[in-house]
């Protein structure tokens, strides 16, 4: 280690913290180095101020890195680290992906203000949610709600649902799991059902490509199913649509040295719906996931993507 510290940057929100903290930590343990020699660096980002709009409607996943890439690339910082959900399929020239850690859970829960679980709504209840994968696999369940959008980071929307600006949220178990706070977990959906957007519950760092002491630095945080598994999930979403604009369900489950691939593209209101399984070794994954892309694109017909448009 030399005299400056290791600078790793995250966004301010207390969930991209406690996920920066985690990083730290391991890495102050795989190298046994003290906390003072690493320095967490708060950047703000487009998506933590622009908080009325659907992020759809404002440009989508890179809102969330913009500022942190380009700090990254500007050498104010070392790494990033970022929920890889949030990261577009198309890493910025001059950075690389360099380390997954061991995945969280990867289901999504619903939260409600008055009753535990999604069939104990009332007739037309308002949930919230910016997702528009969970508006669309809500929609299926529960064409009968009135769905809004939901916007601001895990705190603030407890915070309305508190407040009863609606009656249900969903989030991801992952997020409420690194804050301490899955207890307001009402109902734990089933994959099945419910599968989870790509790359849901792993956390990926980003650095410099050409950065090789960095790159040793992560090696040891790096873990290999993990990072297969997102590989092939966002493979799968490159196919598709490298935006969250569109409605996308992608999960790599692993299964021994192999994977339980499900993807799913739905219509923004549910009404339609393609989905795919496949087992594949690990190894294969990408490829698999890419070709099981191409083959739901074929499936779904040209009609289909007319409602993914805007
Ligand atoms: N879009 C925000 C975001 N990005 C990652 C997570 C959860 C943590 C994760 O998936 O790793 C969340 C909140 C949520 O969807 O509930």
């Amino acid at each position: 280690m030399t005299s400056r510290p290791f600078r790793i940057g995250t966004r301010g929100s207390r969930l991209a913290l406690a996920q920066a903290h985690e990083v730290r930590t391991r890495l102050m343990a795989a190298h046994g180095l003290p906390e003072e020699a690493f320095e967490v660096m708060v950047i703000s980002t487009a998506g933590d101020r622009i908080q009325d709009r659907a992020l759809s409607e404002v440009g989508g996943k890179g809102l969330f890195t913009k500022e942190i890439e380009e700090a990254l690339l500007g050498n104010q910082i070392d790494v990033a680290v970022h929920s890889s959900k949030d990261m577009a399929t198309a890493v910025p020239a001059g950075l690389s992906l360099s380390a997954f850690l061991p995945r969280e859970d990867v289901r999504d829960v619903f939260i409600g203000r008055r009753v535990r679980a999604i069939n104990e709504l009332p007739h037309g209840a308002r949930v919230g949610s910016a997702s528009l994968r969970r508006q669309a696999l809500l929609r299926r369940l529960r064409p009968d709600l009135d769905l809004v959008i939901f916007r601001g980071n895990v705190q603030t929307r407890l915070q309305k649902l508190e407040r009863g600006e609606v009656e249900g949220t969903l989030l991801a178990l992952a997020g409420l799991n690194r804050l301490d706070a899955a207890g307001v977990a009402g109902e734990i959906l089933d994959v099945a059902a419910f599968p989870p957007a790509p790359g849901q519950g792993a956390i990926c760092v980003e650095q410099r490509a050409a950065d090789e002491r960095t790159a040793e630095m992560m090696a040891p945080l790096d873990h290999p199913e993990t990072h297969r598994a997102l590989l092939a999930e966002r493979a799968f979403l490159a196919v598709l649509d490298g935006s969250c604009r569109t409605p996308i369900a992608a999960y790599a489950e692993p299964r021994g040295d192999a994977f339980r691939f499900h993807g799913m593209i739905l219509t923004p209101d549910g009404a339609r719906m393609h989905e795919t399984e496949i087992h594949v070794p690990q190894t294969d994954a990408v490829g698999a996931a890419r070709d099981a892309a191409h083959a739901l694109v074929a499936e779904a017909g040209p009609d289909f993507f007319v409602g993914w448009a805007g």
